[in-house]
């Protein structure tokens, strides 16, 4: 059965052509820079030990363009994977927010699109776009099965306490204000591979996501009890352009003393803030550079950066009541040497030390850069989300 992933983010789009249940895909690759200059697709082929790569620089105006894009690679000329879009059986989509409705893999119909738009105004950056893909991908393939997958759903098993505002009753049964947590499918993939590693039944971990969006997960046995992204995917950590957590009155004063309006408001922590907004970019290659360079802005952005993911650290390992390991995933989380180094320094009071040469030598796959005495593991892994959505789908549909 081949199944199609595709993960749209805010300005990216990801996509991997699995034959399942294998894991290697067919053919993989991203679409970035959708709707501002320096757009660009990469293509990768595979066939056996061989890569065939397919890169293209034109503009690309939005989502469904750069997916129609995709589609053409995936048909036409001498790197075509399929022959008809009829061998694809299913398109498996990444959908942001699930709201409370969605806990597990769901078939796409009306009712389920419905749904997806009411949600765009909690994930105004993802589900308009989410949905958008949808439609590109009924369009081309029009007998696949369409199936979503909620980055919402890991986190349905958060308890009250953790996914309660202390906030009147009411906000939570009429406007559904709560904790929802995102990147649940990357948290799920990751703290699974950490309990096969760890080979423990009772595990207590802590998985750290730093990608464009960053987010962090409290994973008690294999579920979520707490995660760093709240009502929206702008709460917790630092990001490339979101603040993470402020403090409300912030917002109350810049409407009262500066006359903010709520667009200005939601493009100055949405699209301005974090490594952007503090560092000068949002690409934490370029923050790296901007620091080595000595400029202040950068410094600073990292470590903001790094000092909020130890407080996340802190405060997991008190409401999990333990800690077996912490687990790093996504661009920054498997790259960034500097940034795991800057985040383990002085956590020995909660046994977890690094074993630098380990951490520098990093270099894919799973592995271990704790030292030999650290209580806690140190793992990096590297997630994947399209092949969890791949086997999401294929468990919904074999
Ligand atoms: N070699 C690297 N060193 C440091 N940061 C890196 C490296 N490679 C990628 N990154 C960072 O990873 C981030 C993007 O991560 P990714 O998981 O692809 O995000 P998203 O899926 O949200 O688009 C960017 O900030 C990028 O700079
Ligand atoms: C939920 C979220 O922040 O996703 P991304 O990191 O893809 O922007
Ligand atoms: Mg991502």
């Amino acid at each position: 059965m081949n199944i199609l992933v595709i993960n749209s983010g805010s300005s990216s789009l990801k996509y991997q052509l699995f034959k399942m249940p294998v894991k290697a895909p067919i053919c993989s690759g991203l679409v970035e820079r959708i709707g501002i200059e320096g757009s660009y697709i990469k293509h990768t082929v595979f066939s056996g030990a061989e890569k065939f790569v397919t890169e293209k620089t034109d503009f690309i105006a939005d989502h469904a363009d750069g997916l129609t894009q995709v589609l053409a690679l995936l048909t036409e000329g001498e790197q075509a994977v399929i022959t008809s879009p009829d061998d694809i059986a299913a398109v498996g989509h990444r959908v942001v927010h699930g709201g409370e409705h969605f806990s597990g893999p769901t078939l796409i119909t009306e009712e389920v699109k419905k749904q997806i738009k009411k949600l765009f105004s909690l994930a105004p950056l993802h589900n308009p776009v989410n949905l958008k893909c949808i439609e590109v991908a009924e369009h081309t393939f029009p007998n696949a099965k369409q199936v979503a997958v909620f980055d919402t759903a890991f986190h349905q098993t958060i308890p009250q306490q953790a996914f309660r505002y202390a906030i009147p009753d009411q906000y939570y049964k009429e406007h559904g204000i709560r904790v929802y947590g995102f990147h649940g499918t990357s948290h799920k993939y990751v703290s699974e591979q950490a309990i096969k590693w760890l080979d423990k039944k009772d595990s207590k971990i802590i998985t750290i996501h730093l990608g464009n969006g960053c987010s962090m997960t409290a994973v008690r046995d294999g579920r979520s009890i707490d995660t760093s992204m709240g009502f929206g995917p702008l709460s917790g950590l630092v990001m490339g352009t979101r603040s993470g957590d402020i403090d409300p009155s912030v917002i109350f004063h810049l409407i009262e003393h500066a006359g903010y309006s709520l667009d200005q408001l939601s493009t100055l922590f949405n699209k301005q803030s974090g490594l952007l907004g503090v560092g000068g970019s949002s690409d934490m290659r370029d923050i790296g550079k901007l620091a080595a360079e000595g400029k202040d802005g950068a410094i600073l952005s990292l470590e903001l950066y790094a000092y909020r993911i130890k407080k996340f650290i802190g405060a997991y390992a008190a409401i999990l009541n333990g800690l077996d390991a912490i687990v790093f995933t996504a661009g920054v989380g498997e790259n960034d040497k500097s940034m795991r180094a800057a985040v383990c320094k002085e956590l020995n009071y909660l046994g977890i030390d690094m074993n630098k040469e380990s951490n520098l030598d990093y270099s894919g796959g799973i592995a271990d850069v704790s030292s030999a005495d650290s209580k806690v593991k140190i793992l990096v892994i590297p997630t994947n989300e399209e092949y969890e959505i791949a086997h999401q789908c294929f468990g919904l549909l074999a």
